[in-house]
């Protein structure tokens, strides 16, 4: 008898939406939307929009997994420790054009996308997004809740603390520590540590604004 496709609810529909449920669905996932923009919003992409969120909290536990896809890394903190208290399954999504070691951990909840490359004893934390053909490379911790944006580039042995968003083409080299809540300008090249809750931007990277 064929197996049945695991069904998996993700929650909201913007664009990372429709990037995790393409990644679910390459991985046998059958794939359902809840947002609050439901009835009016009846499709997200190719798939369907069946409920508003408290929809997904009454009926979470109908469906094998949940993912959260909400951009905002507080606010996608917020949801996946909510759905976890609740007894959910929390999906953890991983392209299959990603190349991840086997030798890393990675968090539930985290997604890594297409052409993503994560090497040798790297952590990757809960709810993380490890995006688009981001290198991080050996012996990283990058914590809970941040959002590695496409492109960029984290040397060996770099510690990024929680909620952090990683600006596109970023690039840290090896044995730095980044506070949590930073952001860093696309095209950021960082050299040195950064304190917690700034904007760094430039190259080298320099502070741009506190909180
Ligand atoms: C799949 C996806 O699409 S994922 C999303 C990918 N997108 C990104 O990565 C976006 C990254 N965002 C940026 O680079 C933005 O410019 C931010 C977040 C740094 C802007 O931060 P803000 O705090 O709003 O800074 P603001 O725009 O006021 O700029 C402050 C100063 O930094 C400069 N600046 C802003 N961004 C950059 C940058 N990337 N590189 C160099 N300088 C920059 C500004 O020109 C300004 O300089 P000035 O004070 O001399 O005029």
């Amino acid at each position: 008898m064929p197996l049945q496709p695991k069904t998996l609810a993700i929650l909201g529909i913007d664009d990372h939406g429709k990037v995790a449920a393409e990644i679910a669905q390459r991985n046998g996932y059958e794939v359902y939307f809840f947002d609050d923009q439901h009835p009016q919003q009846q499709k997200c992409g190719h798939w369907q929009v069946v409920g508003t969120e408290q929809d997904l909290i009454n009926h979470g536990n109908k469906y094998d997994e949940i993912f959260v896809a909400l951009s905002h890394n507080k606010r996608r903190d917020v949801k996946l420790t909510q759905f976890k208290n609740l007894g959910f399954n929390i999906a953890t999504l991983i392209s299959k054009d990603a190349t991840v070691s086997n030798f890393c951990e990675i968090g539930v909840g985290a997604m890594i996308v297409a052409n993503a490359c994560i090497n040798y004893g790297t952590k990757i934390g809960e709810g993380t997004i490890i995006n688009t053909g981001a290198n991080i490379d050996h012996s990283c911790t990058i914590d809970a809740f941040v959002h590695v944006s496409p492109g960029v580039n984290i040397a060996a042995e770099v510690n990024v603390g929680n909620y952090c968003w990683i600006g596109i083409g970023s690039n840290l080299i090896h044995q730095i520590n980044i506070g949590h809540t930073v952001i860093t300008g696309a095209g950021a090249v960082i050299l040195n540590d950064v304190p917690s809750e700034v904007t760094v931007v430039g190259c080298p990277a320099h502070i741009v604004r506190r909180k």
